[in-house]
């Protein structure tokens, strides 16, 4: 598909691997989005430090996914329910995506990403007819949409999570605010939070009924709040220095660094569309400094 014109804040350029990204440069941030996955590896609003954690081991290859920044998880989560050899977290995050739009709205800039099915998706676990519209907004903001539309000729279902890797002085020092009062469910635990979360070792926790979070992080003087909607749930997730080792494309010493917020429907809040419908899922993310 060919490129469509690209206004004077956006750039097209190779990135490792040889996989082609969009670099933004607007007046209100920066950022890079790569096409494999549609993949965001960086937001760094006008000056402040980057919003995004990157692992330093990260592969960019067409058929690993990127580790770190904002991986989009679809049609499904974690491990298929049914198919647990097919990939963890969908095949969109392993997909060339087509850039079909690209603008600049004052100190902002927008690009639009499309997937749609192929053979071969046709041929995976998911065999559906389908389009996926992602949009991100690059600015002192960042603003991000994931819409799926039904193409096929039945209803189907699919979970989606926006896999937002945060960049923080260091775990210890970062609290999330925002989860306290709502259940959770983890594989070894389930409960109620009861206060905001002290971040420090592993977490990987699903929460059906947040939407929102102000992840504070002190070292860095800063709020990281993400606002979420078209979402029921929400995970949070840190691998901790065990997993984080046992990961090749995770920085052994990075996991103190990052905490992952994910805006969510997966599980009991998956998605499901007759043909013809569509579905949005969208995600802000702004930083407040003191
Ligand atoms: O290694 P992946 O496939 O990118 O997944 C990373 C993590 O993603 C999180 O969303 C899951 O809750 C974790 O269980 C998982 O380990």
């Amino acid at each position: 598909m060919p490129t469509p014109a690209l206004p004077p804040s956006v750039r097209l350029l190779t990135g490792p691997g040889g996989l082609p990204l969009l670099r933004v440069s607007a007046a209100g941030g920066t950022g890079e989005v790569f096409l494999h996955g549609a993949h965001l590896t960086s937001w760094t609003p006008a000056g402040q430090s980057p919003v995004l954690w990157m692992s330093d081991a990260s592969r960019f290859a067409e058929n690993s996914p990127i580790r770190g920044g904002v991986p989009i998880c679809f049609p499904w989560f974690g491990l298929h329910a049914d198919h647990p050899e097919a990939p963890q977290h969908g095949f969109a995050r392993l997909s060339t995506w087509a850039l079909t739009e690209a603008s600049e709205h004052g100190p902002a800039s927008s690009l639009v990403f499309r997937l749609s099915d192929t053979e071969q998706t046709r041929a995976s676990v998911w065999p559906h007819r389908f389009e996926a519209i992602y949009t991100v907004t690059i600015g002192s903001e960042l603003r991000l949409e994931f819409e799926v539309v039904n193409l096929d000729t039945v209803d189907f279902s699919f979970e989606a999570a926006l896999h937002n890797y945060y960049a923080i002085g260091n775990v210890l020092s970062t609290r999330v605010h925002g989860l306290e009062g709502h259940q959770f469910f983890s594989s070894s635990a389930s409960g109620r939070e009861e206060a905001p979360v002290q971040l420090g070792t592993a977490v990987d926790r699903r929460y059906p009924t947040v939407t929102t979070a102000r992840i504070e992080d002190s070292d860095n003087h800063r709020v990281i709040a993400v606002a979420s909607d078209g979402s029921d749930g929400a995970v949070l997730w840190n691998p901790g220095p065990d997993k984080a080792r046992a990961m090749e494309d995770f920085s052994d010493d990075g996991w103190p660094q990052m905490v992952c917020f994910e805006t969510a429907n997966i599980g009991e809040s998956r998605i499901t569309l007759a043909p013809g419908e569509r579905h949005s899922m969208r995600a802000t993310v702004s930083v407040e400094t003191h």
